[in-house]
C-alpha cells in the first residue's frame, strides 16, 4: 500500500473527530481549517532517525492500550455480532486461530470453487472520505474542554469500537525498526542497527528505511506544527510516535485497493481478517451487482479449512515490508529480488553514459528486479550501456532509452559484439550480491542475540528468522540467475572457440 494512500486515510480518520463537532475547534481557538489537518497532507521525508529518536526518548514510550493480542480471538465474536448488526449478511466463514497468520477466516460450511463470499456493504468501509469517527487513539479528543478520554472509554463510545478492539495491538510491521522503539513490540526490527545487520544484503532494507523516515517525518512535522502548540488538545500520552506507527502499521497491513471503485483504498472490516496465500489468485474488490466487497474463490474449501485471498502479486520482500511475514520457501511464484547496478567511474565514457541515462530520468546506479524466471529487457539494455566501448558511443542514447521502463516498445535489442561483456556484467553483480547474502546467512547461525529477557529473546529469534527467510528466498533467485548466466557465457565462449577453430581450419587450407 502506497505511503500517500495510507497517509490520506490516516488524516481523514483524524478529521471527523473535529469536523463532526466544530465546537471543539471553537473552544480551543483552532479554526476548522486547522482542525481538518488539510495543511498536513504533505509527507515530509527530511526527518531522520535521530529526530524520531529524540522525540521518542523525550516522550518516553507508551504501549498501545487498545486492540488485542495478535493471536486472540476473544474480541472476534463481538466483532462478528456488531458487523451483522451493521448489515453484514450471514457468513460461511468465522474468525478462528489458524496455523498461517495467527487469526484468520475459516470455512464453516462447504464452499465451492467460483463462489462469491463476504458481501461487506460500503457503510462498513473506512475510506479517505468516510465520516469515520475516531479510528485510532489519535482521534481521542472529543469533549468540550479538549480533555482526552481514555482509550478504553473511547473504544466503548466510538462507532468503530468493536473493530478497534479486534485489531492487533502489535501489528507486524517493519515500521518498528527505529531506534529506541518500545521493547514491548514483540516481533519487529526494534533498532536501526538490527535492520542494518539482518537486512544488509537486501534492498528491502533501504525501502524500510525510506518508509520509516516517511512516517516518523510526518509525525515530527505534525508534532512541531500542531501537537506541541496545543498540548491540551493533543496530549503526548495519545499523540505520540508509538500510536502513530501503530496506525500506519495497521493501514499498511490492512488497507485494500478496490479496482471497481476507481482504485479507491479502504479499510474493510471482516474482509481484513483474511490471510494471504501465494497459491491463490483471488483478490478483494467491490462487486457492483451485490453492492459489497467480495472475492470469488478459485478453489473449494471444506468446513474447518482456512480460506485465503491474495494480497497482490508481491515479492517476499514487499510482503515483509507491509505485512510483516515471509511466505514459505519456494511458494511465491511472484517473488523477485532487487539488484543494484552501477556504471564504473573508471569508464572512459562515464560522463557521456551518465548524460544518456539522465535524459531518460535514470541515474548512474539503477536497481532492477530479478525473478526466478529471468530479468527485464531494461536490465539487459543497462548492461549493454555499462560495457559499451567508446567506438559504439552513437548507441548510448538508444541503450539508455531501452534501460528505462518508460519506453512503450519493449524491444529486446541485442548487440552481439558486446553480448559476452554484458552477461558477465550482470553475473558479476549477482555474484557480489550472493556473497553478501552468504555472509549474513552463515553468520546468522552464530549471531549473538544479546538479550536477557525471555520475551525479548522470542521476539529477536522471530525477527532474525524473518530476515533469514527473506535472504534465503532472495539468494535462491540470485543462484538461479547465476546458473543461467554462467551457462550462457559458456555457450558464447564455446561458440566463439568453435568459430575460431573453423576459421583456423580455413586459413590452413587456403595457405
Ligand atoms: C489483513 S490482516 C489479516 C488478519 C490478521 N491475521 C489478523 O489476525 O488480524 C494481515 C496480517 O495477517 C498476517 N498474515 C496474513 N497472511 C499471512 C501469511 N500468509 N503468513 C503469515 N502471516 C500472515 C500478517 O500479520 C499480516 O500483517
Amino acid at each position: 500500500m502506497a505511503m500517500a494512500d495510507a497517509s490520506r486515510i490516516l488524516q481523514t480518520t483524524l478529521i471527523p473527530t473535529f469536523s463532526q463537532n466544530p465546537s471543539h475547534c471553537r473552544t480551543s481557538n483552532l479554526s476548522y481549517h486547522h482542525c481538518s489537518f488539510k495543511r498536513f497532507h504533505r509527507i515530509r521525508c527530511s526527518s531522520l532517525y535521530t529526530a524520531a529518536t529524540d522525540s521518542q526518548s523525550a516522550a518516553g514510550t507508551t504501549a498501545i492500550t487498545w486492540g488485542c493480542d495478535v493471536d486472540s480471538v476473544e474480541n472476534a465474536s463481538a466483532l462478528q455480532q456488531w458487523l451483522s448488526d451493521c448489515g453484514l449478511p450471514p457468513q460461511k466463514m468465522a474468525i478462528q486461530k489458524v496455523q498461517v497468520g495467527e487469526r484468520g477466516l475459516v470455512a464453516m460450511k462447504n464452499i465451492r470453487k467460483g463462489e462469491k463470499l463476504l458481501f461487506v456493504p460500503p457503510s462498513l468501509f473506512i475510506t479517505a472520505d468516510s465520516r469515520t469517527y475516531a479510528f485510532s487513539g489519535f482521534g481521542a479528543v472529543n469533549d468540550r474542554s479538549g480533555a482526552v478520554k481514555s482509550e478504553a472509554s473511547l473504544a466503548n463510545s466510538s462507532k468503530w469500537s468493536n473493530y478497534i478492539s479486534a485489531l492487533p495491538r502489535q501489528p507486524y510491521s517493519l515500521l518498528y525498526c527505529s531506534e529506541g522503539f518500545s521493547t514491548a513490540t514483540p516481533c519487529n526490527f526494534r533498532t536501526r542497527s538490527e535492520l542494518d545487520r539482518y537486512l544488509e544484503a537486501s534492498q528491502i532494507r533501504q525501502r524500510a528505511i525510506e518508509r520509516i523516515n516517511d512516517v516518523t517525518g510526518t509525525y515530527n512535522d505534525l508534532k512541531l506544527r500542531i501537537f506541541s502548540k496545543h498540548p491540551s488538545l493533543f496530549p503526548e500520552e495519545v499523540f505520540n510516535m508509538e500510536t502513530f506507527k501503530w496506525s500506519f502499521g495497521i493501514l499498511f497491513s490492512r488497507l485494500v485497493r478496490l479496482p471497481s471503485m476507481d482504485g479507491k483504498v479502504a479499510l474493510v472490516p471482516w474482509a481484513d481478517m483474511l490471510n494471504h496465500s501465494c497459491e491463490v489468485e483471488t483478490f478483494l474488490d467491490y462487486d457492483k451487482s451485490s453492492q459489497g466487497v467480495v472475492f470469488m474463490t478459485d478453489r473449494a474449501y471444506q468446513p474447518g479449512e482456512q480460506v485465503f485471498i491474495s494480497y497482490g502479486r508481491k515479492s517476499n520482500g514487499e510482503l515483509l515490508l507491509s505485512y510483516g511475514f515471509v511466505p514459505r520457501e519456494g511458494t511465491n511464484p511472484r517473488d523477485s529480488v532487487e539488484l543494484s547496478f552501477s556504471l564504473k567511474t573508471s569508464d572512459k565514457c562515464y560522463k557521456e553514459k551518465v548524460e544518456a541515462l539522465k535524459k531518460q530520468g535514470l541515474s548512474a546506479s539503477q536497481c532492477y528486479p530479478l525473478q526466478i524466471t529471468g530479468w527485464p529487457v531494461e536490465l539487459m539494455a543497462y548492461a549493454y550501456l555499462a560495457v559499451c566501448p567508446p567506438s559504439m558511443r552513437s548507441r548510448f542514447d538508444e541503450m539508455a532509452a531501452a534501460a528505462s521502463n518508460k519506453t512503450t516498445s519493449k524491444k529486446d535489442t541485442r548487440y552481439p559484439e558486446i553480448e559476452e561483456e554484458a552477461q558477465q556484467f550482470i553475473l558479476d553483480a549477482c555474484e557480489a550480491s550472493i556473497s553478501k547474502y552468504s555472509k549474513f546467512l552463515q553468520e546468522s547461525g552464530t549471531m549473538d542475540l544479546d538479550v536477557t529477557n525471555p520475551k525479548l529473546l522470542n521476539r529477536k529469534v522471530f525477527l532474525k528468522q524473518l530476515a533469514v527467510d527473506l535472504c534465503t528466498s532472495e539468494q535462491r533467485i540470485l543462484f538461479r540467475a547465476q546458473y543461467i548466466l554462467r551457462r550462457r557465457l559458456r555457450d558464447i565462449r564455446s561458440g566463439e572457440l568453435r568459430a575460431l577453430k573453423i576459421f583456423d581450419g580455413f586459413r590452413k587450407f587456403f595457405s
